[in-house]
This record gives C-alpha cells, structure tokens and sequence, in this order.
C-alpha cells in the first residue's frame, strides 16, 4: 500500500474533487511534473486519467483512516519511541535529530506512519514557534547548486564556520540523486567539510544512496521541517548541478543559489539553461589569485545573460558575485546579500506564498509518485507493460492507445 496517500487524500479532499481544475494548471504551470520519476516523461498526458486512479485508491483506502484521524494509531512502543525522538528533537539534540531524519527516510511501511506522526508533530510545534515569531518562517531555506569541482563543499565549509561563528545554527542536506544509480554517495563523502561536521552548531547529513529523485526528493523536504524544528536557523540544501535534482531543490527553498567555478562554454556544457533562470544569486567561486581575471570575465558575461531572464520576483533581481571560498573573500558579502533578499521577499509576502505554492507542489509529487507506483506494480497491468511497451516501440501501437489499454486494464483491476 503507498505510503502518504490515505492521509493526503483523506486529509485534503477538495484535492481530489478539484483535481480535475488543479491538473490542468499543474501540468502547465510545474516543471515539477517530471521530477518524480528523474526522467522526462510526459506524464501532464496520463494526468487526467489519473482521476480515475485516484478515485479507485481513495474507495481502497476509506476504511483505514478518516479526516478527523488522517493516520492510524500507534502502538504504545511506537508512540513512545515517536514522543522520546520529538522531545530530543526540539531540544536540539544532533542524534534525535539524525534518527528522525532515518526514520522519514526508511521505506518499510510501518516505520513509514511512525515517521508521518512524528511529522505532524514537528509541523504543530513549528506552527506554533512561527505564530511566536509573528508568523515569520523560522529558518532560511537555502538551495546551493554547481557543477562537481565548482567548490560546494569547500564553500559551505568556509560559509557555514562563518555563520555558527555568528551564532547560527547550521544544517547541511545533500541531495544526490546520482548516486542510486552509482551506488555510492558523492556528496555523503566522509571527507567533505570535515571542520564543519565537527562543529556543534552544524549538522551535516547526506541523502540517502538508494532510491528516486523522488524518493530522494520526499525525504529532503520532510529532513528539512526536522531540521528546522531541531532549531536549525538556516538549512542548506546542496546538489550537484548535473541533472534533474537542482530544479527539485528550487521547489524546497527559499532562495536558490548556484556556484560556478570560473571556466567558460565547455566546461560548464553540464549546467542546463534552466537553472541559471531558478537562481535569486550566481557566485563566481575562486575568484583569487589567476583566476580573478578569468572570474571577473565570467561574472560579467552572466550579468548581461541574467538581464535577458525573466523577471521571477517584483522585489528581487537576481545578482552575480565573485567570492573565493578558499579565502574567504567575498563571503560575508554574499550572506549580506541572501539576507536583503530574504527581508524583501518576507516583507513583500513572495516567500510567504512561495512556501505555501511549494506544499502544495509537494504534496501532488507525492501523489504523483505514489499513484505511480502503484500502477506499475498493479496485478493488472504488471505483465502487461513489457508487452505495450515493446509494441509502442516497434510502432504498432501508438503510445496513447497503450496508455489507454493500461489504464483500463488498471480501471477493470480495482
Ligand atoms: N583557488 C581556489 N580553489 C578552490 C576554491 N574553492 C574550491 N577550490 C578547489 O576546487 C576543488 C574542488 O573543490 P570542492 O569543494 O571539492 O568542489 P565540489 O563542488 O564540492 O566538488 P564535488 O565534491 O566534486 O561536487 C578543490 O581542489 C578545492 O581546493 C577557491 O575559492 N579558490
């Protein structure tokens, strides 16, 4: 049974009798759709018959929970495990914090409800904080993209020193989608700031190596709200620079920011034209001894591509920094400058309604995501897949007679 579907269709019904509206302008108007499933399937063609999946889950699943309790009871370990994690959470204790942030990532279904009541739990507590705060978010969601060798981790490393020296406090979440096909985590790397993770006021955690960019993508978001509730000020989300991973990170944060190193064209044929369109700053990293002239070359020439770009905020305008973060230099600028955007965009109401946009967002990726899987791995349609498959291949069959053949085959199976 996916996990999250009962309680989101359950806790947001208007979702699924609205949905119908909701699709058309999602399909259009998210680059999001495609991110789920790390590929670039059209899947705005299948969105409309997904109307009818839904309706089948949610029939499936009634029994299970109701609005009033979105998600099933607890045992009395679990709920004694969930209320020991949360209270070691809120009081800032980095292990609480990595073991809430294991328990969101585990794939096992029964963890899986333990981590969403542990999740409402942090989500009232923050609720509540940020009603204390006057209704400002509690920490800076920051997005940090570039391609390998750019200089993310020695940028965080000197970046982060530099603010728990401020008397921040510091979390770093490394998206690496790669590395589920690779196997390894290249941004988990041990090695990486290794001065930062020693610091108490940081906590640095890797993605996890195995799953989807989804997957990936689900269990960012939802470390991200643990590490805030564990009082984590500013949250940095770092990810290569390469794939599709960055554009998922942009619809996690606040501010998006991409570091390049200072090398022209070919060098940087990897960074795709979208995402220097996501970025609210460029930093033209090593920008010291030979390689001021070659930085300052660079930063001149995304100074006038960015004036080219779409106006994405009415109170911002994306800016092109050269910073060193091997020394320094620079770097207090840069958090100068994440700060007057952070305050513009707070008191403008942007960041209030990009938050709420990147729930919602969110939430259908999830829905997205699981109706997927579910679909695939239906009895009913299961065996049929390589068959339609291999027919749209060889031509016989158009893809959209295929798709209509497997949903009704998904249909008639419920
Ligand atoms: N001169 C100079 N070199 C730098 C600077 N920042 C990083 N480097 C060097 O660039 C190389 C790559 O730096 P990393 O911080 O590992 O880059 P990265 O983007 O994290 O790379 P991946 O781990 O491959 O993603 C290292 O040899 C760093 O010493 C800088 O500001 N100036």
């Amino acid at each position: 049974m996916p996990l999250g579907i009962p309680s989101l269709l359950l806790r947001f019904p208007h979702c699924y009798f609205s949905s119908s509206a909701y699709f058309k302008s999602f399909h259009f108007s998210s680059r999001s759709h495609f991110l789920c499933t790390g590929s670039l399937r059209p899947v705005h063609l299948y969105c409309t018959k997904w109307m009818f999946l839904v309706k089948g889950l949610r029939r499936e699943l009634c029994h299970q929970a109701t609005v009033d309790q979105p998600i099933e009871g607890l045992s009395d370990r679990e709920q004694g495990f969930v209320d020991k994690i949360y209270s070691g959470l809120i009081q800032g204790h980095r292990a609480c914090l990595a073991e809430a942030i294991t328990l969101v990532e585990s794939t096992h279904h029964r963890k899986k409800k333990v981590a969403q009541v542990l999740l409402q739990k942090v989500l009232s507590y923050h609720r509540e904080q940020e009603k204390l705060n006057q209704g400002k978010p509690l920490a800076f969601r920051v997005g940090l993209s570039g391609p390998p060798g750019a200089g993310k981790s020695t940028f965080i490393e000197c970046f982060g020193k530099m603010l728990t020296e401020r008397g921040h406090k510091v979390s770093v979440l490394a998206v690496d989608p790669s590395s589920s096909t690779s196997g390894g985590s290249l941004l988990g790397d041990k090695t990486r700031m290794t001065e930062l993770s020693r610091d108490m006021n940081a906590y640095i955690r890797p993605s996890p190596t195995r799953g989807t960019l989804g997957g990936v993508t689900r269990t960012t978001n939802e470390a991200i709200l643990l590490c805030e509730g564990g009082g984590y000020d500013v949250v940095l989300v770092e990810t290569v620079g390469v794939g599709q991973s960055e554009f998922a990170v942009a619809d996690m944060v606040d501010m998006f920011i991409l570091l390049l190193p200072p090398a022209g064209g070919d060098e940087l044929q990897g960074i795709k034209r979208g995402i220097i369109e996501m970025a609210d700053l460029v930093a033209i990293n090593k920008a010291d001894g030979d390689l001021v002239v070659p930085a300052r070359r660079i930063q001149a020439e995304y100074v006038s591509a960015m004036k080219l770009l779409r106006k994405r905020s009415k109170v911002w305008r994306p800016k092109v920094m050269r910073i060193s973060a091997k020394t320094g230099e620079g770097i207090s600028d840069m958090w100068d400058k994440m700060t007057e955007f952070r305050d513009l965009v707070l008191m403008s109401g942007e960041l209030i309604a990009k938050r709420r946009k990147q729930q919602k967002v969110w939430m259908w990726n999830l829905i997205q995501e699981n109706m997927l899987e579910h679909f695939r791995s239906h009895l009913a349609v299961k065996d049929k897949i390589p068959l339609l498959e291999e027919k749209v291949l060889s031509g016989v069959f158009s893809p959209g007679l295929a798709a209509d053949l497997l949903l009704k085959a998904f249909k008639d199976g419920l």
